[in-house]
């Protein structure tokens, strides 16, 4: 018998009125509490015939609902697998990330992936809150999770490694796709209060990197070998025992690039910057709540450390203490009292600073790495750099030829020219800071181009060098006449010795005779 079109429709019309009549039959005249032992019944005789497995991931979990970081990690997993599979995307804009529309499956939409040959099926869903009331938030009690159902037969495989490459490719997503923050330490009388922090931060977008870094194109090697260990390093940190932390000293003169390598491996690991201004922290307590709310997968950097903290501070109040000492009992000098008062500004101390690079709670968060910058090396304590602290010294030096190619091929996109052998003499025979050799390279109208702009450069270096000779030849006249006057006041000095050497001579010769005369006279 062939059924019309219109009787299919009703036929199916007629056994759903029929079903939705059951149900609600059953909703309203089934006891409550007997459905849970129909529930468990039904399950227990469809398991024998439905031979898959479940297994949800709620969205909100934990005693304070904590959004889950599983639930966050899978979902970026499936939003990057399930953008092409999935027939109805929910669309979300991001603003905090690198992309920002981001799609995943919508709700109650399902999506497969296969995993060493085995297929597994991911299901987004929701639970409508059970009492239905009315607010202004409708979706504040809606529960979310993703359903992962695959055959029972590779339960171990699933639960064993499958879910773990889930999270793992998920956070690794995460990770490459998160905007880097720069943070900010505020001065410690804004952190209380509604909404207060104690960093503030934007998003950093320096597009420094190490390839349009210029300088030794060894010793930029040794630094990515060294951050790439420090990377990957979280077992063998564990097993020798160390913080999971990192120091690097970088020292040189201004403009040689030492912001920029912050800059440089904050991109090439994916770390967040926190700039520390140690002038507006008050006390070594306050170092520490910073210390402590810095996340991990970070860069702390403390800039121009010999400028922001005093490191002959504790000599210097040693004095100020002796002097007053002295001054006894009286009454204070109303000057030195407002400095003193205006001193409390900040009392970090040394011993703060090195407990906070290096003491117990500096471990906590672990995955951190600490700069520090000075454009003077030698004016800080040893104590502050030493290994272990600051693990690593790099010196970033004046332009060298290396650091050239790697600027011209940045700025002007020119590999070799013929001014090149002249330029690598100049440079070898003058201290020009990269700052100053890529502001030279910069075209400064449309109508310079390269072979202008690297002339500019052999001329400004001709005038560098020239000008280090002339203040050598200065330096060498000054010392010159220094030695000449020194050895003037030596001479004067040894005749002036020997004239009061003969002076002496004289009158004791002098003294002698006379008595030889006096003696003569009382013996006659
Ligand atoms: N090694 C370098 N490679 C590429 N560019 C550089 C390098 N050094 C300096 N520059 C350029 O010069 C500018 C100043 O450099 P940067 O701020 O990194 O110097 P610095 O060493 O931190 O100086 P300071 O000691 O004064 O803080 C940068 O914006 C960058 O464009
Ligand atoms: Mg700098």
């Amino acid at each position: 018998m062939v059924l019309g079109f219109g009787e299919v429709w009703s036929q199916i019309g007629s056994l759903m009125a029929t079903i939705m009549f059951v149900y609600a039959m059953y909703e309203q005249f089934f006891p409550y509490h007997l459905r849970s032992y129909v529930k468990k019944y039904i399950q227990k005789f469809t398991g024998h015939m439905y031979p898959y497995i479940q297994i949800t991931f709620p969205e909100l979990s934990g005693e304070r609902l904590k959004r889950s970081e599983a639930y966050g990690s899978i979902r970026t997993y499936l939003s990057a697998n399930s953008s092409q599979r999935a027939k109805r995307l929910k669309a979300e804009v991001l603003k905090d990330s690198q992309t920002p529309l981001v799609l995943s499956m919508d709700d109650n939409e399902e999506i497969t992936d296969e995993f060493q040959g085995v297929k597994v099926w991911w299901s987004a869903n929701a639970t409508l809150p059970k009492t239905q009331s009315i607010s202004w938030y409708p979706t504040s009690d809606e529960k979310r999770f993703l359903t992962l159902t695959f055959h029972r037969r590779h339960r171990d495989l699933i639960t064993a490694s499958y879910i773990q490459h889930v999270l793992k490719e998920g956070k690794k997503i995460e990770v490459q796709n998160r905007t880097l923050k720069l943070y900010t330490n505020n001065p410690s009388n804004d952190w209380y209060g509604y909404k207060r922090t104690k960093w503030s931060h934007v998003n950093f977008e320096h597009p420094s990197r190490f390839d349009t870094l210029a300088m030794d194109p060894k010793k930029k090697e040794a630094i990515v070998n060294d951050l790439d260990k420090f990377k990957n390093g979280k077992d063998y940190y564990a097993k020798v025992g160390k913080a999971w932390k990192r120091g690097y000293l970088l020292y040189g003169p201004p403009g040689t690039g030492k912001s920029s390598m912050i800059a440089a491996m904050a991109n090439y690991m994916n770390y967040d910057v926190y700039d520390l201004e140690l002038t507006a922290v008050k006390e070594n307590t306050e170092l520490r709540k910073l210390l402590i709310e810095t996340s991990s997968r970070s860069i702390i950097v403390i800039e121009d450390i010999d400028c922001s903290l005093d490191l002959t501070g504790q000599r210097k109040k040693k004095k100020e203490k002796e002097n007053d000492d002295e001054d006894g009992d009286k009454p204070k000098n109303p000057v030195k009292k407002a400095e003193e008062e205006e001193n409390k500004g900040s009392k970090v101390t040394l011993s703060g600073l090195l407990n906070f690079i290096d003491g117990i709670w500096s471990a906590c968060g672990g995955e951190r790495i600490i700069i520090f910058t000075t454009n003077y090396v030698e004016k800080l304590d040893p104590a502050l750099i030493r290994r272990g602290r600051m693990d690593k010294h790099i010196e970033m030096s004046y332009c060298c030829f290396e650091a050239f190619k790697v600027l011209v091929k940045n700025y002007l996109d020119v590999e070799s020219h013929t001014l090149f052998p002249t330029i690598e003499k100049l440079l070898g025979d003058t201290n020009m800071s990269p700052a100053d050799v890529a502001e030279n390279l910069m075209p400064k109208s449309i109508v310079e181009d390269a072979e202008s702009c690297l002339k500019s450069l052999v001329e400004s270096l001709e005038e560098a060098k020239k000008k280090a000779e002339e203040e050598a030849e200065k330096k060498a006249k000054e010392d010159e006449e220094a030695a000449r006057l020194k050895e003037e006041n030596e001479k004067k000095a040894k005749e002036d010795d020997e004239a009061a050497r003969l002076k002496e001579e004289v009158k004791t010769n002098i003294g002698k005779s006379e008595e030889g005369v006096k003696e003569n006279g009382t013996i006659h």
